[in-house]
């Protein structure tokens, strides 16, 4: 039971309507149980039965469970870079890279500057709340789409998009003062290293690399989990796919809360010290009529400790039409999906809730 005064009315009120956000309701109420706004229906919990053991052996047949691979980029001229990048990318959709060329240093510079923005006065944040933002191109939020859910998620998002602003000279200007520079640095450290995967990816395809179609746009989420009373009974980010071509990941360096879909199972994408975790989005699975696999994940809540996480969302510009690659369906292979603008797959996307359950790519599936 909730303690008195954390009604699904007055949490609603606090952390939507007054807009604290969840890390308000951590800072300022410190419920130690979970309010029932945030308590998941049972089948959305993830019980440890529902989790991928990793690395054990499987009985008598002694199989291995699949691990996250973790790929060393520092020469992404190695054809066996290449190939572990295209195995992981039409199997799990997941994987990590190291040796990628940004420092520690930097790494954690950023993780600092966004905590810093979380930590911000609950007046200063409010300025940048979702529709009412101060700028146009970043905002912040709380769960993902709170009024269509039953039931929120333990999480705050500061968002980015830096939409073709990019060769205009002070197109980050409004964003906040406190990360901005180093949000700013990020986006160019990630934009290249997205690009040499998305090149991997195309010329396994035979496919040419469209600039316009795989990285027209470019967006970042600042994500922070505040410590949860019961995580077992909440969820941080609920399951989903992302909806672009390629995300890169900097997860927590400490807290592993992020878990991958691997058959009926969830799999660890355990922190590995200077890496970034690599995931597939729907319009890769699209482009690639179904080679490449657009991977469910999900974010757990841990009781002890904060967790921050930055992910970059390279994807196609915003009116480019997504279809199946000609060179793909060459071999007169049908196409699994029917064209569709970017746009129109994003509203879509941003419509309906995590909790909705099925797959946004479904909806432009071809039966
Ligand atoms: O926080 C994380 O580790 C992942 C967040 C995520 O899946 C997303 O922002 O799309
Ligand atoms: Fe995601």
């Amino acid at each position: 039971m909730a303690p008195i005064g954390l009604t699904d009315v007055a949490v609603t009120d606090f952390v939507l309507n007054q807009r604290n956000g969840v890390k308000g309701l951590v800072d300022v109420i410190s419920p130690k149980t979970l309010p029932s706004r945030y308590v998941q229906l049972p089948e959305k919990r993830v019980t440890p039965e529902k989790l991928m053991i990793e690395a054990t052996t499987t009985g008598k047949g002694g199989s291995l469970a699949p691990v996250i691979p973790v790929i060393d980029v520092s020469d992404w001229n190695n054809p066996n870079v290449a190939e572990e990048i295209y195995d992981a990318s039409t199997t799990l959709g997941f994987f990590q890279i190291v040796n990628h060329g940004v420092s520690l240093d930097e790494q954690n510079k950023l993780r600092g500057v966004g905590r810093a923005f979380f930590d911000l006065s609950a007046e200063e944040k409010k300025r940048y709340w979702e529709e009412s933002s101060v700028s146009e191109t970043a905002s912040y939020m709380t769960s993902f789409k709170p009024s269509m859910e039953a039931k929120l998620e333990w999480r705050d998002a500061l968002k980015f998009d830096f939409k073709n602003r990019y060769d205009q000279v002070d197109f980050a200007a409004t964003w906040p003062t406190v990360c901005r520079d180093e949000v700013v640095k990020h986006s160019d450290n990630m934009k290249p290293i997205g690009k040499k995967i998305l090149e991997i990816l195309m010329k396994n395809l035979n496919a040419r690399m469209v600039e316009k179609t795989l990285m027209g746009s470019l967006r970042m989420n600042i994500n922070y989990y505040p410590k949860c009373p019961e995580p077992k009974l909440a969820v941080g980010t609920g399951r989903h796919c992302d909806m672009n071509t390629l995300t890169l990941l900097l997860q927590d360096d400490i807290i592993g809360t992020l878990y991958a879909r691997c058959g009926d199972k969830w799999l660890h994408v355990p922190p590995v010290m200077g890496a970034l975790v690599v995931n597939i989005g729907d319009v890769l699975q699209i482009l690639s009529n179904d080679r490449y696999k657009s991977a469910e994940h999900l974010v757990m809540a841990n009781q002890f400790l904060s967790r921050v996480s930055f992910a970059y969302y390279l994807g196609p510009g915003y009116d480019s039409v997504i279809e199946p690659l000609r060179e793909v369906l060459q071999n007169g292979e049908k196409p699994l999906y029917k064209a569709t603008k970017y746009a129109d797959y994003m509203k879509y996307y941003f419509g309906r809730p995590h909790s909705a359950g099925n797959k946004t790519i479904e909806s432009v599936k071809l039966h």
